[in-house]
């Protein structure tokens, strides 16, 4: 029996596929597993029955992941799971930076009551006009789940594209329309674009990217959007430029006291992901990656782990070591079972940075001095044994 715990509320279709062999507790310290969206987790402790985070979406940056590696807690996310409700914002955020939709919508609840309003909004109508997106320069920071969608989206529209990723996936780029124009620098973009949006993840690589500098090549009128992080953008060179009329509007998910209420900023309640789709697409990918690890010790979409898959567990024993990347770890492993004469039936070893993960299928019961022999080695931080 596994015990999970939801640090934020998961949509019930991925709960329900934590069937009869899961129960969800009231305290995280209970737990074997954590589900959570943007619940921020850096300050938490975490008990030695804690084996993985699922992250029912994209950003993690709420979790202290170094942490979790050294503890040998898995770290999943679910890249895409809600990348087409950002996209659906993003182009509504382009479209409320176009017109005074806002501002129009205000002045017909303000004047509600006027029997004339008909007549009166024909007069009223033209402090809400603005510029149509067709044939306007759109610029995408980010390739990844996000990016492509929100690129080749806008070439419906019949913007004209330029995206900017200088990590761009294969996957990804199978992906991108090819009337895309490839920048090859990010300055570029900043000094073509009329509109710029930003898909990159909050790394201490792209924390405030979008500073006073990237702001002053950018053209009069620029439109920002921001539905990826509120960090990867310095605010007050933000509303200096938004004082100024440098920037026209700022359209951000994510409230901060600094932006808000700024005029040209448009301040959306971080609802990228708040849709049905999104929000049970995401749950359901959490869930079956937590259950396969937790029952066959597969990983599959961990951000501090490697992906590593040998498939469901037969009659044989799974060990599963977490450890340092470092070498002689295999050779150890090996020397120990060997050594009281257990026979390995299959065994994977992959890394990912200073991580590595090794499984282990034995033929037959694994006697509990080898268990506590293994995690005896030095630079293991996990073992688990599956029966
Ligand atoms: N507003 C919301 O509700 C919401 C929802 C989902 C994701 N997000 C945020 O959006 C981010 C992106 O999501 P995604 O699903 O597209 O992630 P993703 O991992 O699929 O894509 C991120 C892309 O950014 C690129 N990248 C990294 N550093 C870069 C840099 N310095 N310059 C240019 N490109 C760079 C990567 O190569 C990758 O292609 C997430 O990390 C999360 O913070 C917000
Ligand atoms: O990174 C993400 O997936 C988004 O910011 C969504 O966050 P949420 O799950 O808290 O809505």
């Amino acid at each position: 029996m596994y015990k999970y715990h939801c640090l934020n509320p998961i949509s019930q279709v991925g709960l329900d596929q934590l069937t009869e062999e899961y129960t969800p507790v009231n305290e995280a310290k209970e737990a074997d597993a954590i589900l959570v969206r943007s619940a921020v987790m850096h300050e938490m402790e975490f008990s030695k029955d804690l084996k993985a985070v699922a992250r029912a979406g994209a950003g993690v940056n709420n979790i202290p992941l170094e942490r979790c590696a050294e503890e040998g807690i898995v770290v999943f996310n679910t890249p895409g799971a809600n990348a087409n409700g950002v996209k659906e914002l993003v182009l509504a955020g382009m479209l409320l930076a176009s017109r005074d939709i806002i501002g129009g919508i205000g002045w017909v609840q303000e004047n509600e009551e006027d029997g004339n309003i008909a007549k009166d909004a024909e007069k009223a109508k033209k402090a809400f006009a603005g510029c149509e997106l067709e044939g306007k320069k759109l610029g995408v920071i980010g390739l990844g789940a996000i990016g492509v969608l929100v690129a080749n989206a806008a070439t419906h529209l019949g913007m004209d594209v330029y995206g900017y990723d200088p990590y761009v996936s294969v996957d990804s780029a199978w992906r991108l329309s090819r009337s895309i124009h490839h920048a090859k620098t990010v300055d570029e973009l900043y000094s073509d674009c009329d509109y710029i949006t930003i898909h990159v993840p909050a790394l201490d690589s792209t924390k405030g990217m979008i500073d006073k500098h990237a702001i002053s090549l950018m053209k009069d009128g620029v439109v920002i959007l921001n539905f990826a992080r509120n960090i990867l953008v310095d605010e007050e060179a933000m509303v200096d430029a938004l004082v100024s009329g440098h920037v026209k509007h700022y359209v951000t998910d994510f409230p901060t006291p600094t932006v808000t209420g700024v005029k040209g900023a448009i301040v959306i309640p971080h609802l990228g992901a708040s849709t049905e789709e999104a929000e049970d697409n995401c749950a359901v990918m959490a869930a079956k990656q937590l259950k396969d690890y937790l029952e066959n010790g597969n990983i599959k979409n961990s951000v501090n782990y490697p992906d590593c898959d040998m498939g469901i567990r037969g009659e044989n024993t799974r060990l599963l070591l977490l450890h340092h990347n470092v070498p002689n770890m295999i050779g150890q492993f090996t020397t120990i079972l060997a050594k009281d004469n257990m026979n390995i039936a299959d065994l994977t070893n992959k890394s990912k940075g200073k991580y590595a993960y090794t499984m282990i299928d034995i033929d037959s019961p694994v006697p509990a001095g080898v268990v506590e022999e293994l995690k005896a080695v030095g630079e293991v931080l996990r073992v688990r044994i599956l029966a």
